[in-house]
């Protein structure tokens, strides 16, 4: 039933025969989004995807709110004309900067990560530490969220400019990895954090070194699998679950897409097929008219 949706008042109105069979969307600004995608896989094994990587665009984490809201539009409207039943931001800079303002301007449902992000951490402890890109550090939006759930948690927030470029350069067992990354988690763990947040999609596939040196005692919340659990209850709620057998995953970059192909293999497993979508012709006509 639409009526006890968070989408009440944004209603997407599904006129296609079988709207169950629709893909959801994925997007991000690159690999990071894959992290989200592999939740999707083990949560919603029924769903086709559509994945974006706005890689000629990359990294998110410097940009401005403007920039960020656009990219995100030009995104969303992409994906609505492909046909998705819902989005999910797979990307925490859209979705501390850009959700609110486009999820009043599309019928599609659009779900965020940092709500779903702050309720798991609130769970999972009360000395929170959040690494995120600068722009979602900047913004508050995981600090703010998480202590309006529970006014006594206490949020410290670290951006740390320099992993997505090293993620996305796929420097992971680099030795300069691991020095930047002590030196953005030693504020935290000054702090005696007892839960660390993933405040962007794209550290995830850090986990091993974080985990290193983290040591075993701090608990690690991973909005992306929050996100899709919110995703799979929206699904019910709006009687939008595929039970048919999912088509696979479409993988599309505003970029190169042999270079996604290639940095993807090693999240996915197997080679993608990636499409090259402009999203150049998008552009700000069809939103000054908004
Ligand atoms: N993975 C994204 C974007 C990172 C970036 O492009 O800076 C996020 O969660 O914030």
């Amino acid at each position: 039933m639409f009526s006890s949706s968070i989408f009440e008042g944004n209603l997407y109105h599904l006129s296609e025969k079988e709207p169950q069979r629709a893909p959801i969307g994925v997007f991000d600004s690159g690999v990071g989004g894959l992290t989200v995608l592999r939740q999707v896989y083990e949560q919603l094994p029924n769903e086709s995807i559509i994945y974006f990587g706005d890689t000629a665009r990359l990294p998110y984490g410097i940009r401005s709110q403007e920039e960020i809201i656009q990219f995100t539009r030009e995104i969303i409207f992409w994906m609505e004309s492909q046909g998705v039943k819902m989005v999910i931001m797979a990307c925490s800079t859209s979705s501390a900067l850009a959700l609110q303002t486009v999820r009043s301007e599309f019928k599609v449902p659009i779900l965020g990560l940092i709500l779903p992000g702050a309720v798991s951490a609130v769970k999972a402890g009360k000395r929170i530490g959040v690494i995120a890109t600068p722009a979602t550090a900047k913004s508050n939006a995981y600090k703010l969220a998480i202590q309006e759930i529970n006014s006594n948690a206490q949020v410290w927030q670290v951006g740390c400019p320099e992993f997505v470029p090293l993620i996305e350069q796929n420097r992971i067992d680099d030795p300069y990895t691991k020095e930047v990354a002590l030196s953005y988690l030693e504020p935290l763990l000054e702090k005696d954090i007892d839960t660390l947040v993933y405040g962007c999609t794209h550290y995830p596939h850090l986990a091993t070194l974080l985990r290193s040196l983290l040591g075993e005692s701090v608990k690690l919340v991973d909005p992306g699998k929050s996100v899709v659990e919110a995703c799979n209850q929206e699904l019910e709620l709006l009687g939008l679950k595929n039970t048919f057998p999912p088509v696979p995953t479409r993988f599309a970059v505003s970029g190169s897409s042999q270079q996604f192909a290639q940095s993807s293999v090693q999240w996915l497993g197997c080679t993608p097929m990636v499409e090259s979508v402009n999203l150049e012709h998008l552009n700000s006509n069809h939103f000054r008219l908004c």
